[in-house]
């Protein structure tokens, strides 16, 4: 394996501690060899020195021993060298060869690029050029995202790197797919008969998917400058998130039939015109605000962003898949910075009763609920509601819950991405075709939003975003659930009480 930008920021949080996780678990080849690779000059003691720094300050699993780590890291070297020249290939090509003698291996070759996107295309055709590409045995590219700024930037580099690797050999990272609960969704549709008759516009009135983050752009403000939050989360994890929770079921269990069966969610999904996008589309900025009690500055007061800005640090939407299955079926998505609490969930609300005859004491009744958390808590609540003990006709919810992680560590996206990018098991990447379509959705917006700046809204920072996205809900007689809540909330006129921390699992009063 080369892993190009091994000296970063996302090779130190998040590669290494996958690769030892990785190790620790005896999943990979007892020959394997890194070879990390950055500009900067370093030995490979000051090399391996920074990976267990990496693994001891962010992985999960902690190094036992010493001879553990002597093991693990013996398998690891470092080179200097800079990707835009081509002439520096050479070293990295001989290394390479030493190493593959040194470990017997057959030649496989996976190449990681964890740099910068602009050096994405460069890289995969030097790889070829200097012959890095030939080898008896396999050749793999993962990259990471964001894959292309826009459809036309995308395209382009999309035909850069098909000059030196086939489709089948690109891995294209979206971490969210890594994640346990995200392709836990498959199962949860997939395996229980009782979802799966109810899954469609009959039973389900509205989906609402939200990924909200507590921190702000902190230091990578050069880049979220020119993403903001559409481009950020929008075009990758939301829209991955949506297919999985709307694909049809495939016919097996096989990697191109459920890319296939994914694609067609992005193919159903309604693009809107530039003109359409304020009726359906909110994007907001945080201002200062409070986190916790601290003040926090706004996104224009963050180091490295223009006092003008007008990047979006928030967004919230209403879609439609225009299917039979989720025809007239609102799909509420929003995502944002500095928002009051770290946490992913989708939200499947089901239809009212046909007939309401049970009502909670203030006469109304609340619906069903499917919640899926992504994370933090990574789990599954289904609330229902059931007589409140000790009296008649009195209604409250009740939550039946599942944790994913209580009691035991579960794989980091990471991790499952590397080893499946090892077998070449290519399910939860992303293929060309989504990414091509998730472009074509997200251009339109941001076009519309860069022919009228007068659209971006603002939030405090500590709130759910702006109040524009309250509204967007609203419309429909609908409104956001903030479920994995700590602070008192409402759903339906009752109070959310807390989430019980212990048992990881929201409670209703
Ligand atoms: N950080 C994160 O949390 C996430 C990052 N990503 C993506 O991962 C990629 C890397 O991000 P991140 O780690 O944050 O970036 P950093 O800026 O922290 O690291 C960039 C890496 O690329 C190397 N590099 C830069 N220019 C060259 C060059 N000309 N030749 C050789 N190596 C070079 C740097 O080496 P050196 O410093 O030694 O010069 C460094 O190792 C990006 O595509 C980003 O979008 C995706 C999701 C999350
Ligand atoms: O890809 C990205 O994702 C993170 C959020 O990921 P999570 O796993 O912590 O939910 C986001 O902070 C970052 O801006 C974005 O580039």
């Amino acid at each position: 394996m080369v892993l190009f930008g091994a000296t970063g920021d996302l090779a130190k949080r998040k590669l290494f501690p996958a690769l030892f996780g990785l190790y620790k678990a005896k999943k990979l080849h007892a020959d394997f060899r890194v070879i990390g690779s950055g500009r900067s000059v370093m030995s490979d003691s000051d090399f391996t020195a920074m990976v267990r720094h990496s693994i001891e300050t962010f992985g999960r699993i902690s190094i036992d021993t010493e001879e553990e780590w002597t093991q693990f890291i013996s398998h690891f070297s470092y080179i200097s060298l800079d990707v835009m020249n081509l002439q520096a290939y050479n070293a990295l090509l001989a290394l390479v060869h030493t190493k593959e003698k040194e470990a017997g291996t057959a030649g496989n070759r996976l190449f990681y690029l964890a740099i910068a996107p602009n050096l994405f295309g460069p890289v995969a055709s030097y790889l070829k050029q200097s012959g890095l590409t030939d080898t008896n045995g396999w050749k793999r590219l993962v990259i990471e995202k964001p894959f292309g700024h826009d459809l036309a930037s995308a395209e382009e580099l999309n035909q850069q790197i098909q000059q030196a690797f086939d489709e089948e050999e690109i891995f294209r990272i979206d971490h969210y797919l890594g994640k346990e609960m995200v392709q836990n969704i498959e199962v949860i549709r997939f395996a229980n008969s009782l979802f799966e008759p109810l899954w469609n516009n009959t039973h389900i009135s509205n989906i609402q998917i939200t990924a909200s983050e507590t921190v702000g752009v902190e230091e990578r403000a050069v880049y979220y400058e020119n993403a903001g939050a559409l481009r950020d989360m929008v075009q990758n994890h939301m829209l991955q998130m949506i297919m999985m929770v709307c694909m049809e079921p495939p016919s097996r269990l096989k990697t191109e039939a459920i890319r296939d069966e994914k694609v067609k969610v992005l193919r159903s999904l309604r693009r809107y015109s530039e003109d359409e996008v304020p009726k359906y589309i909110v994007r907001g900025q945080y201002r200062e605000g409070s986190m916790q009690n601290h003040k926090v500055a706004g996104y224009r007061e963050e180091p490295n962003v223009k006092p003008d800005s007008l990047t979006e640090t928030f967004v919230a939407a209403k879609l439609f898949i225009d299917n039979f299955r989720w025809a007239g079926v609102p799909i509420y998505i929003r995502t944002g910075k500095r928002m009051p609490r770290k946490s992913t969930e989708i939200v499947i609300q089901f239809k009212e009763m046909p007939q309401g005859i049970f009502f909670n004491k203030n006469g109304v009744l609340g619906p069903n609920l499917l919640i899926i958390r992504i994370n933090p808590m990574e789990g599954m609540d289904l609330v229902l509601n059931a007589k409140k003990p000790g009296t008649d006709d009195d209604v409250v919810p009740i939550s039946m819950s599942f944790c994913n992680n209580c009691g035991q560590e579960t794989p980091e996206a990471y991790e499952r991405l590397f080893y499946d990018a090892i077998q070449g098991d290519s399910t939860f990447f992303t293929r060309w075709d989504e990414v091509s379509l998730a472009w074509k959705f997200v251009d339109p917006i941001r076009r519309a939003w860069d022919n009228h700046p007068e659209t971006l809204c603002y939030y405090e920072a500590g709130s759910f975003g702006p109040v524009e996205s309250e509204k967007l809900l609203q419309q429909e007689q609908h409104n956001w659930w903030n479920v994995s809540t700590s602070s008192q909330e409402k759903i339906h006129g009752v109070e959310l009480k807390h989430v019980d921390l212990q048992h990881r699992r929201p409670m209703y009063v």
